[in-house]
């Protein structure tokens, strides 16, 4: 049987799938490639994506089925219309993995994201490889790394304006490493990211900028002071060990955040178009779909994800049918029942 919380088919692997790089306890993962090349689970107590899918699992839903009609998911995501509120998650490094070297995964989610018409998200991949995972891509956003060497990431902030960049932003969550000191990735060190820096990041462009990776009220304020445009709600795939649900403090954020102007993405355990449905309901203007769609792009590329976008398609609608929300500005909390 399929798990929900991670797409794994079967318990074993499923308790593996998610969360932080744990190389020496990947031999249940069902990904290819080398281990640790993607993310794998402790499946304990501090394994925040655990916490994610409670949380995730404790809301249920209250019907409002009276006047209820189709619904139309056409959004508007910082300025640009898009035929979903979900979006294809920034997942990167996956030309690595394919033991198939003519297949391109990155590439291959990219053209899923242009012929289903939603945003795309592309993360930690050199300027030259990222330049040509989006040639010829539909709108995306470009997530930096919070590198401790400033300059790449004022570079990279130019390649991404070069390359027709919808939005521009550091994963400013992707700071601490297991050992406790500043992580370092592909052999790059990253670094503290002051309030500072992200002002004069968000200053240097005109690209609209987004702070990935906020999980308090505190961390929202700062983006915002920043001039940040938006924030992603987001621990990371449980970068954070014993990192409180997303989804659990994503109401708050909204609040502290009303009349920014801001917009709010999140994700963490989106498994589902229902899942995606309580994170809109929550305050969410969109939400980003990342380990939902991998096992699908991974086996059958392009197609598999548009396949199992249209499963997430249909699931949310169903869900925005029974409680009777119409449109993608019309979500409303009060329909959700914590149990
Ligand atoms: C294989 C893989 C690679 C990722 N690489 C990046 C990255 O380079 N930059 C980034 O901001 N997030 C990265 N993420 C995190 C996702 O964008 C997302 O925040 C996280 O996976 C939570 O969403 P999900 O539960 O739907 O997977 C990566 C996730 C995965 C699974």
């Amino acid at each position: 049987m399929t798990d929900v919380t991670t797409g794994a088919t079967d318990a074993a692997s499923a308790a593996s799938l998610m969360a932080k790089p744990e190389p020496q306890k990947n031999t249940n993962s069902p990904w290819p490639g080398p281990p640790g090349m993607i993310p794998v689970t402790n499946g304990q107590a501090d394994d925040a994506n655990i916490h994610a899918r409670a949380y995730l699992d404790s809301l249920l839903v209250e019907m409002r089925i009276i006047d209820a009609v189709e619904p139309d998911l056409a959004t508007e995501i910082i300025g640009k219309k898009y035929t979903s509120p979900m979006t294809l998650a920034a997942v990167s490094h996956l030309n690595k993995v394919m033991p198939d070297k003519t297949r391109k995964p990155m590439q291959e989610k990219v053209q899923a994201a242009k012929k289903l018409g939603v945003l795309n998200w592309i993360g930690m991949e050199p300027d030259d490889e990222y330049a040509e995972i989006v040639e010829d891509a539909g709108p995306t956003v470009r997530i930096i790394k919070p590198f401790a060497d400033h300059e790449q990431i004022y570079q990279e902030i130019k390649t991404a304006e070069r390359l027709g960049a919808v939005a521009v932003g550091i994963d400013i969550d992707h700071v601490p490493g297991t050992d406790g000191h500043y992580d370092v990735v592909d052999g790059i060190p990253l670094g503290p990211i002051t309030a500072a820096d992200l002002g004069e990041y968000a200053a240097q462009t005109d690209l609209p900028f987004i702070a990935k990776g906020v999980l308090s009220i505190q961390d929202a304020l700062k983006a915002q002071e920043a001039g940040c445009a938006g924030i992603v709600v987001s621990h990371h795939h449980g970068r954070l060990p014993f990192g409180v649900p997303p989804l659990a403090v994503l109401p708050e954020i909204r609040d502290a955040l009303k009349g920014s102007g801001m917009t709010i993405f999140a994700d963490g355990s989106l498994m589902s178009g229902y899942d995606a449905y309580k994170a809109l309901a929550l305050g969410a203007d969109a939400v980003l779909i990342g380990r939902a769609i991998l096992p699908e792009l991974l086996q059958d590329g392009s197609k598999g994800v548009e396949k199992k976008f249209a499963q997430l398609t249909a699931q949310l609608r169903e869900m925005m049918m029974y409680t009777g929300v119409s449109d993608t500005s019309s979500f409303d909390p009060t329909v959700l029942r914590r149990v």
